[in-house]
């Protein structure tokens, strides 16, 4: 988690390829503040003189300087919104470019919730524009306003200079600070509730039909309202607590011209320019209160810049391309939106393609996971050897510790003892930018995107030539379907591959992690939902596709297929119980003999039942 003010130093980062647009802004701003003091000035010493009667001519260019400064105000204000919007847009969508890419191949053991990942594509990433539109621009021209107006003072009255530099402190320093302290705590829990009412709006309506099934609707729909209504009590007691420092800043105002004139008068400043600094101090106060609405809106935003800052690469703004490769496992289902999807994985740069890895060793010593304190462990101890080119199949009965396994591989399950290493690096050491090169796959439950089946693909890899697609496709049994789409690798699959038959997403899962050809291939259950017959030709052709450097890790239920593979490793209950090749683990008694025996049993009835 990042402190003190390294979030807001990590998303400025992004912003240094914008810093001309943002001062430019900040200028606009800033001269818009002034124009208004200059308005407010100008015409209060027209409305004094005037009521002098004097000669027309002598008022003639203020009246000219009110017009112009009116019409000025307007369009600068115009033109301060135009650029601060483009450069903000701009960085903001650097910053969720750089969100997704974190999101889609996130590691860590903390799994990723769809709505809450939503909520920081959406919501936290919009802290950032507020950072930039809402707090710097404005706090900026505030400050500039600020100092401007007191120079201005100090040469018709240096007394009356130093009452507006007490007010304009206090409505600058003191005031936004308090306005900070009320709202801090509040704020910071404003931001993680709506990523959680978000999380259940996705779990309400995505999870409907279980919640039905099992009766849970109403225990689910109200935590959700418990939640809304904590929720509001935060923001009225945000909002009531802005009107307090509101308040506050007008009577400050007030008193602030109050002290100015006094000074001014005390001075034997002539009366026409005392009228003037006192509306111009009004002026140029509430200009600076500016600063409270920043301040308030930075305790606001702050738990929402620290989340995105978490996810925001360290270091110098990194590559997106080397940011947005594959993981096709759970995180990436964070990818809800198509068009966010579709950016990234366009093959139109292949300038960029991140190369594949050559051959890399893996080893895993004494490697525990627990999950919870109190639980047993789902991995205990485990130890294997993972020399490039090896593959190996991992079985067991369920919750034996299997995709655990998977994840401590691939980093997304981070062990709570032994030592991960890939070639003699600790997997934690390991770059990141490299790691979903070394170790990926297809993980339990992968993500189909609402995208088309070649946008799908190519998130394992970016500058996929058509023969690569079509090599994937046809080892995963998926080049057949293809073909007989009026529109080939451009059929849309749906939202979460809903237009697709549960064995097609499967194999469109296990094209994309064959396509991605990590140096080190995980495949979790990857001939699921397929028929006996289906799945031992999947395997087979899709083992058969990975190249000899590489090596593979499959978890599978089934046993059929694995006397292709180096070594069986049987886990129970987070141990390893056997080890062998296939034909001397089906010679020895034990779990692995037993369900040989079951399947191929299995498989008789069900061969003898299929016409
Ligand atoms: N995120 C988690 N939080 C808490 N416990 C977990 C988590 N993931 C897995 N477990 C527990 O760890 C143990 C191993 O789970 P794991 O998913 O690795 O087993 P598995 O062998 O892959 O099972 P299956 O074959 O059913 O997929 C189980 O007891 C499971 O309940």
């Amino acid at each position: 988690m990042s402190t003190g003010l390294e979030p807001e130093r990590k998303v400025l980062r992004l912003a240094r390829p914008y810093l001309g647009r943002l001062i430019g802004a900040g200028l606009l701003a800033a001269s818009t503040e002034l124009a208004g003091l200059a308005l407010m000035a100008t015409a209060t010493w027209l409305l004094i003189r005037a009521a002098g009667r004097p000669e027309l001519d002598a008022l003639t260019v203020a009246i000219v300087a009110v017009r112009a400064l009116a019409i000025s105000r307007g369009v600068l204000r115009y033109t301060e919104r135009l650029a601060g919007h483009d450069a903000t847009l701009r960085i903001i969508t650097d910053v969720r470019a750089r969100v997704f890419g974190t999101l889609a191949t996130r590691r860590t053991g903390v799994p990723q919730r769809t709505g809450d990942a939503l909520s920081r594509l959406v919501s936290d990433v919009e802290a950032v524009q507020d950072l930039l539109l809402r707090v710097l621009v404005p706090g900026a021209a505030a400050a500039a306003v600020g100092v401007l107006a007191i120079a201005g003072t100090a040469v018709v009255s240096p007394a009356a200079a130093l009452a507006l530099t007490v007010g304009l402190l206090v409505a600058g320093l003191a005031l936004p600070a308090a306005a900070t302290a009320l709202t801090r705590r509040t704020a910071d829990r404003v931001a993680p509730l709506r990523g959680a009412l978000a999380t259940d709006a996705i779990d309400l309506t995505h999870g409907a039909a279980d919640l039905a099934a099992f009766g849970a609707t109403g225990t689910a729909l109200a935590q959700a309202d418990a939640r809304a209504r904590e929720l509001a009590r935060l923001e009225r007691r945000l909002t009531s607590a802005g009107w307090a420092v509101d308040g506050a800043g007008v009577l400050l105002a007030g008193v602030t011209s109050a002290a100015v004139v006094g000074a001014a008068l005390a001075a034997d400043v002539d009366g026409v320019l005392v009228g003037v600094l006192g509306v111009a101090t009004l002026t140029a106060v509430e200009a600076t209160l500016a600063l409270v609405g920043s301040a308030r809106q930075w305790a606001q935003l702050r738990a929402g810049l620290r989340r995105v800052a978490d996810l925001l690469p360290a270091g110098p703004a990194a590559d997106l391309a080397t940011l947005v490769q594959p993981v096709t496992g759970p995180a990436t289902s964070a990818a809800e939106p198509a068009t966010d999807l579709t950016a990234p994985v366009q093959p139109a740069s292949p300038a960029q393609p991140a190369p594949t890895l050559g051959p890399v060793d893996c080893h895993l010593h004494e490697v525990t996971v627990q999950y919870r304190e109190g639980a047993p462990p789902a991995l205990d101890r485990v130890s294997l050897d993972l020399p490039a080119g090896r593959r190996l199949a991992v079985v067991g009965p369920s919750g034996a510790g299997k995709s655990t396994l998977l994840g401590v591989l691939t980093g997304t399950v981070v062990p709570d003892g032994g030592q991960v290493t890939l070639d003699g690096t600790e997997l934690s050491a390991y770059p990141a930018d490299r790691l979903h090169r070394a170790v990926s796959g297809l993980l339990a439950e992968a993500h189909v995107f609402h995208a088309s089946v070649r946008e799908n693909l190519m998130l394992g890899r970016s500058a996929a030539t058509e023969a690569e697609l079509t090599t994937a496709a046809a080892a995963a049994g998926l080049l057949d379907w293809v073909g007989q789409q009026p529109v080939g690798w451009d059929t849309i699959v749906g939202e979460e591959g809903g237009q697709l038959s549960g064995g097609q997403r499967q194999r469109l899962a296990l094209a994309r992690a064959l396509l991605a050809a990590p140096a080190v291939l995980v495949l979790d259950e990857p001939t699921e939902g397929l028929d006996p017959a289906a799945a031992d030709q999947v395997l087979a052709t899709a083992t058969a596709a990975t190249r000899r450097e590489q090596s593979v890790v499959l978890v599978t239920h089934r046993l059929a297929g694995l006397d292709r593979y180096d070594e069986v490793v049987v886990l129970d209950a987070g141990r390893i119980v056997q080890r062998g090749r296939h034909d001397e683990l089906i010679g020895t008694p034990g779990w692995y003999r037993d369900q040989w025996l079951l399947q191929e049993a299995a498989e008789r009835g069900y061969l003898a039942l299929t016409p």
